[in-house]
């Protein structure tokens, strides 16, 4: 196989992707950080284009601080939409299949149903709108990209939702999570070996697909679970979205459905307590 390149490689899914590129026997797959690729510098790209000629690129870059994005929307933007369309016109010109990244925060939440690919979206925040955008530009370039969207990522590495209640559950004497707001969670290493699967069967169903792992929590329960798997005696209240004001809105319900990603691409999905089972054990250790 040709090489491989990955942009935003510092970041958290990026870390993830150089951790399982081992076990899948992947060696010509080369990580990128903001400094080494900036995805928003056409000079930038172009050299890195030139001297990998890649067969596949994968897009771990993005602006992902959900709150700060309402204030500085059109920074999101660049990041969400128009490197995007810098990566995509560039991989056209080299042949090159993308592999991009987008979000549950695409749709309303205003649902019921496990969320499929062909659902009407519909983003309530500016992340959300900025990652649509993203999605929306890439076909206009290239028929070779996989996007994949995946909610509630996790892991040992970067900020995240796990990190941050295992922070506030050894500090503070009580927390209050948002229980009416239900999702699922990922974690980041079962999505970065869901890609690597996808590369390495050279398989040529693109499009969009939904990743994320098995079942569906609330964040409260997430919460909860966190602290019995870790063992912490953490005093969790639960509270409604009312209750914890944010700056940005956020979907009440986004659990995707795998069924096409399952179907299509032979991907199996681990069940998301399982998986934080896992993550735990080694952020606890
Ligand atoms: N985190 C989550 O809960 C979810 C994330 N996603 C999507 O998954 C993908 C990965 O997310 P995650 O790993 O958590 O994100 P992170 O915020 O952890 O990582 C994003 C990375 O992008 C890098 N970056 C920023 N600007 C540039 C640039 N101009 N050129 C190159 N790299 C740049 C950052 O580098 P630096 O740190 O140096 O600025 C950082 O390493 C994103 O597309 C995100 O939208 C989808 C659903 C949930
Ligand atoms: C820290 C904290 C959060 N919450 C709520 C706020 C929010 O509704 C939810 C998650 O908060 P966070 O700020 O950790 O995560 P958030 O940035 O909303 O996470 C999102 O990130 C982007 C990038 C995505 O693409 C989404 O899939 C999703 O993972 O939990 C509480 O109720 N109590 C708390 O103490």
């Amino acid at each position: 196989m040709g090489n491989i390149i990955v942009f935003g490689a510092s970041g958290q899914l990026g870390q993830c992707l150089q951790a399982v590129a081992p076990e899948k026997n992947i060696d010509n797959i080369y990580f990128l950080t903001k400094s080494e690729a900036n995805i928003l510098d056409n000079i930038s790209l172009q050299a890195t284009f030139q001297k990998y000629e890649p067969v596949y690129c994968i897009n771990c870059a993005a602006y992902t601080a959900v709150d700060k994005a309402e204030d500085e929307p059109e920074t999101a933007r660049q990041l969400n939409r128009d490197a995007v369309e810098n990566l995509s016109q560039y991989c056209r010109a080299f042949n090159t299949t993308l592999v991009h990244v987008s979000t549950d925060f695409v749709f309303s939440g205003t649902g019921y149903l496990p969320l499929t690919e062909t659902d009407a979206t519909e983003p309530i925040n500016i992340y959300g709108l900025t990652k649509l955008e993203g999605e929306q530009i890439i076909p206009q370039y290239l028929t070779s990209y996989y996007i994949l969207r995946t909610s509630w990522l996790y892991s040992e590495y970067g900020n995240n939702f796990v990190k941050t209640m295992l922070r506030f559950g050894r500090e503070r004497p009580e927390l209050k999570v948002i229980w009416d707001q239900v999702g699922t969670p990922t974690y980041a290493v079962d999505l970065a070996r869901c890609i690597l699967t996808i590369i390495k069967q050279g398989s040529q169903h693109y499009g969009i697909y939904h990743y994320s792992n098995e079942g569906l929590t609330s964040w409260y329960d997430f919460a909860k679970n966190i602290f019995e798997l870790s063992k912490i005696p953490a005093n969790v209240i639960p509270v409604r979205t009312a209750e914890y004001i944010t700056k940005a809105v956020r979907p009440a319900y986004s659990v995707m459905d795998k069924a096409k990603i399952k179907q299509h691409l032979n991907i199996e999905v681990p069940y998301w307590r399982d998986s934080l089972a896992k993550c735990l054990e080694k952020l606890n250790n």
